[in-house]
């Protein structure tokens, strides 16, 4: 079987191969692209080298569709959370090796066009394009998504539900349902994935259906009334948590994928902590974050590592009784 070189992304055969020796699985073309991986000046390897990510030619593979170009495929099935890759976010042209940025889309366009179309904007880090994360293609209907974690400068693709052997991996490259966006922000969304990216939705796309558009719109509301509501009582606070969970269970029914369910999680644990009488549901609320974190992050991240400390010492959290 042939691979990519994980670094330089050249195709290798044969006993040109070589493997991490951490987890026998990433390969690489030479040792300088080995070491050059395993620091932040390539993907950083050494924090998911133990962490189970997949990898090109083993778990996924780049290959051409019928009508997008080239797409990225399942190798074989990935149950849902299965953390699909890693990959870098390169913030600017001059930082991107130039060879990465000239092998994308569109063939032959200039380097700003080829870095508008495959780079992605995260509120919390500007525009950064992955390199491998560049050849996923839109779904409204998605099946992976794409979380920016901005200590590690670093996209994770998750898989949000079980994809089968064969299947392409596909994502939303502008969130209609992600109900932390404001109704400005969603609405805009075709004015801006027809120019930026050609894609168009059909008159019966799903982000089009008026009913879920109603319940985003709903969420997003109970979303931003969560931190303002009155927490003085024992009542009140127990009100806030009924909010909370009712967000939960909306968040559910829409997919509205794991990072605003992971933070609504959060807003439940600092709710709890503030009374003597609900702080035992404190537990549920951050372990259920803690595991989305997981997925969502690494236990390397700053996210993690702090909840982490707050479970073991919930005392230290400032909202704590
Ligand atoms: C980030 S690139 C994705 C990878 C690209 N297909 C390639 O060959 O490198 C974005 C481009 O892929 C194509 N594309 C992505 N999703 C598509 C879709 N659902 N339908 C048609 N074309 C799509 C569009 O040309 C878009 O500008």
């Amino acid at each position: 079987m042939s691979r990519h070189c994980a670094y330089c992304l050249i195709e290798i055969q044969g006993d040109q191969i070589k493997k991490c020796a951490g987890c026998m699985r990433r390969a690489y073309c030479s040792r300088e692209c080995q070491v050059t991986d395993w620091t932040s000046k390539g993907q950083t390897h050494k924090l998911w080298c133990k962490e189970q990510i997949c990898e090109e030619d083993i778990d996924w593979e780049i290959r051409q569709t019928p009508h997008k170009g080239l797409g990225v495929f399942a190798k074989r099935d990935l149950p849902k959370h299965t953390r699909i890759m890693v990959d870098r976010g390169y913030r600017t042209i001059q930082e991107t090796p130039f060879a990465f940025i000239d092998s994308l889309v569109p063939t032959n366009g200039t380097l700003q066009e080829k870095w508008d179309t495959n780079s992605f904007y995260t509120p919390e880090g500007g525009d950064n394009l992955g390199i491998r994360l560049a050849r996923v293609n839109h779904e409204c209907r998605n099946n992976a998504t794409n979380k920016f974690v901005p200590d590690l400068n670093t996209f994770i693709l998750i898989a949000i539900r079980d994809i089968k052997q064969d299947e392409e991996i596909n994502i939303q490259y502008y969130f209609y349902n992600d109900f932390s966006t404001s109704k400005e922000i969603r609405d805009a969304r075709p004015s801006i994935i027809k120019p930026k990216w050609e894609v168009d939705c059909k008159p019966d796309c799903i982000c089009l259906d008026q009913n879920i558009r109603d319940r985003i719109q709903k969420a997003h509301e109970l979303d931003a009334s969560i931190p303002s509501l009155p927490l003085r009582t024992e009542d009140q606070i127990k009100n806030a948590l009924k909010q909370v969970d009712t967000l939960i269970e909306m968040s559910q029914e829409l997919s509205s994928g794991i990072m605003p369910l992971a933070r609504t999680y959060y807003d439940g644990f600092q709710i709890a902590i503030t009374n003597k009488k609900t702080f035992p549901l404190h537990k549920k609320y951050i372990e259920k974050y803690l595991e989305a974190c997981q997925v969502v992050e690494s236990k390397h991240s700053l996210a993690y590592r702090e909840a982490l400390q707050y479970l073991q010492t919930p005392s230290s959290h400032r909202n704590h009784y």
